[in-house]
């Protein structure tokens, strides 16, 4: 994507949920928000349904997310008021669990925000179907469900897919040849960083369904500390800049708090700003720039170039489609 055409807003790197949704009426619109129940999903779900979007969380704990929605309940009914949250279960390593989710949602789908996440499995796991857990979950799992649900996005007439992906994806292009880390050592942090790029490749993919009136963009929510990092240690922590010798977070240009991070989903999601805009990367609220392998020394934004690959993308919807019928 050119400069030229890069799609800017008013919004500043760390506006919050609520900034950058000020004035938007999404009452009567539905909305899914996978790993709703913690992290930037919370912050997510409760901007959705502030705007008055009727809420799914979708849980592997349904029974856990609910004090999360009785929470929500309570902090709406303080203020305006909003729309209903509730929740529901789906285990996105799980296709099974998918395809009955899928299966069971009636009616459209107006916002389907691919939230939910894995980071950094010390070990390879893999799931009851053979895939890599970190792709399964971050990626397969949410193509499953994105596939299962197109009839319900259609329904809506102008769906929007937010896929929540990571800047990790910069170093890490999709390896057709061994997805699941058969061949090649384990790396969890390269097979993190694969499924986020896979999750970019998903938006660049869905360009099909743009007649359907559905667009797709993905994001990087910058960093926020949550549940994500822990199976990371101390010292990896320490190593990656993200604490101090105390363990205290180091707040970063790029450190953000939950509501901050979970704008650019929420923005992606509901603005008028970015209506009809699909196949897309964005972060900090803006489009990003395309990043060479080169430049990404010294920057840390960006979206390579192998994310927006849309021979890539149209191969990995190929893959995708026959490992999940
Ligand atoms: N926190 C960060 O700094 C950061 C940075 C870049 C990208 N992200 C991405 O943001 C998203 C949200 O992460 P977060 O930071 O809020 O972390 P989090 O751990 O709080 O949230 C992740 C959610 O995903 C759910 N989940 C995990 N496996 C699942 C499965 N098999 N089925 C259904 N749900 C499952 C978890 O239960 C949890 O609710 C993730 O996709 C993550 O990769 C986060």
């Amino acid at each position: 994507m050119s400069d030229q055409n890069r799609v800017t807003t008013p919004f500043h790197s760390h506006a919050t949920t609520h900034e950058v949704i000020d004035g938007v009426d999404l009452t009567g619109r539905r909305a899914l928000v996978t790993g709703g129940g913690s992290g930037i999903g919370v912050e997510t779900v409760r901007a959705l349904a502030a705007a008055g979007a009727d809420v799914t969380i979708a849980t592997r704990n349904p029974a856990a997310a609910e004090s999360v929605v009785r929470d929500l309940a309570r902090d709406l009914a303080r203020g305006p008021g909003g729309g209903p949250v509730r929740t529901a279960a789906l285990d996105l390593s799980d296709l099974e669990s998918v395809r009955a989710f899928a299966a069971s949602w009636r009616g459209p789908l107006d916002i389907l925000v691919a939230n939910a996440g894995v980071m950094a499995l010390p070990e390879r796991q893999v799931t009851a179907d053979g895939w890599e857990m970190q792709l399964a979950t971050n990626y397969l799992g949410h193509f499953a469900l994105t596939s299962g649900l197109h009839g319900n996005l259609k329904e809506s007439g102008s769906a929007r897919l937010v896929v929540v992906s990571s800047g990790a994806h910069r170093d890490v292009p999709f390896d057709f040849e061994d997805p699941h880390f058969e061949r090649r050592a384990y790396d969890r942090w390269a097979a993190y960083g694969q499924s986020k790029t896979a999750d970019v490749l998903l938006c660049v993919g869905a360009r099909i369904w743009a007649g359907d009136g559905i667009t797709a963009n993905a994001l990087n929510p910058g960093w926020i500390s949550t549940n994500l990092q822990r199976h990371v240690d101390q010292d990896t922590m320490r190593a990656m800049g993200a604490i101090d010798a105390d363990g205290e977070i180091i707040k970063t240009p790029y450190y953000k708090t939950p509501a901050q991070g979970a704008a650019t989903s929420v923005l992606l999601a509901a603005s008028p700003l970015v209506k009809g805009v699909t196949g897309r990367y964005f972060e900090d609220n803006q489009e990003a720039p395309v990043v060479t392998g080169a430049e990404d020394e010294q920057i840390v934004g960006g979206v390579a170039a192998h994310a927006l690959d849309t021979e890539a993308a149209d191969r990995l919807w190929e893959y995708a489609s026959a490992v999940v019928r």
